[in-house]
């Protein structure tokens, strides 16, 4: 018989904002439990739960709460757009229109303007070596094939301009990109396809995942790149492969909106690797 007062469940949710879907874990008013071990066996799709990243809500010091990412592969990533969307619609849920947010990039925040979620990510960060790349060349024309634009959204990003989104397999220069030594802490990588001057098709290859269905950081990196190339508006709207997202670079910051779903509320039981 086990003994109920030692054998301590881990409550999480899985939510997903366009296709990109995460583990959350509400760790407010107690320790974080998030180590890379668990990430990884909760990040497998066929031993564990599966996600594109995990999400741990903690207590925010200075603001409303904190949340730390991490990658199925067990790696950090210092921002994670769609999972601050998903993460800020459901803590909004408990009241309020507005949020402020810790994380490893910096104090974001989110707001609600006439219904919609909106997410601030913060200015980009256009200096090499914040990006950041291994030496000073000129962000905005990478020596790489395909003339790349790299932009830190307090994650690195190189965004490839190509003229057929649906005909390139992320998968295919993904990984290569991702591990070239340009990037010394490697790179998530972005296909996009500029239709005007307020509308792209963008795929990604993440850093640590793979291929995603969106990428939200991915999306204000492109949505930048492509407005410093002089190809479109500030405001843009985007279509990921798993749906639209609106991405708006105003003075504070590249703004940006979407759906969210959550999926299920569930435990880990007290036998799974690294939650005991
Ligand atoms: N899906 C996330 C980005 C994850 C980035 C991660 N793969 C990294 O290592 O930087 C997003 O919505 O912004």
């Amino acid at each position: 018989m086990r003994d109920a007062a030692t054998h301590k469940t881990l409550a999480f949710l899985k939510m997903h904002g366009a296709g990109n879907d995460f583990v959350i874990i509400d760790s407010r008013g107690r320790d974080a439990v998030t180590t890379p071990a668990l990430a990884r066996a909760l990040g497998d799709r066929h031993r564990g739960v599966g996600f594109d990243q995990l999400a741990e809500i903690r207590d925010g010091t200075d603001a409303d709460i904190a949340l730390d990412f991490w990658n199925s592969d067990g790696s950090r990533a210092g921002a994670c757009g769609n999972a601050t969307r998903c993460v800020a619609e459901l803590v909004m849920g408990e009241g309020g229109d507005r949020l402020t947010i810790r994380t490893a990039r910096g104090l974001l925040e989110a707001r609600r303007e006439d219904g919609t979620l909106w997410v601030n990510m913060g200015p980009p960060q256009l200096n090499w070596d914040a990006i950041p790349l291994a030496r000073e060349v000129d962000p905005l024309h990478l020596p790489l094939d395909g003339d790349p634009v790299g932009v830190g959204m307090g994650n690195p990003h190189c965004v490839v301009f190509v003229a057929d989104a649906e005909a390139t397999d992320p998968a295919l220069r993904g990984p290569e990109v991702e591990h070239d030594p340009l990037f010394p802490e490697r790179t998530n990588v972005e296909f996009a396809e500029v239709r005007g001057p307020g509308e792209i098709r963008m795929r990604v290859w993440e850093r640590g995942t793979g291929i995603t269905l969106a990428c939200g950081s991915g999306a204000c990196a492109t949505a930048v790149a492509a407005h410093l190339r002089g190809l479109t508006d500030r405001r843009v709207r985007m279509e990921l492969d798993g749906g639209w997202l609106e991405l708006d670079w105003r003075e504070d910051g590249v703004w940006m909106s979407g759906p969210t779903a959550l999926v299920f509320r569930a435990e880990l039981d007290a036998d799974f690797p690294g939650v005991s």
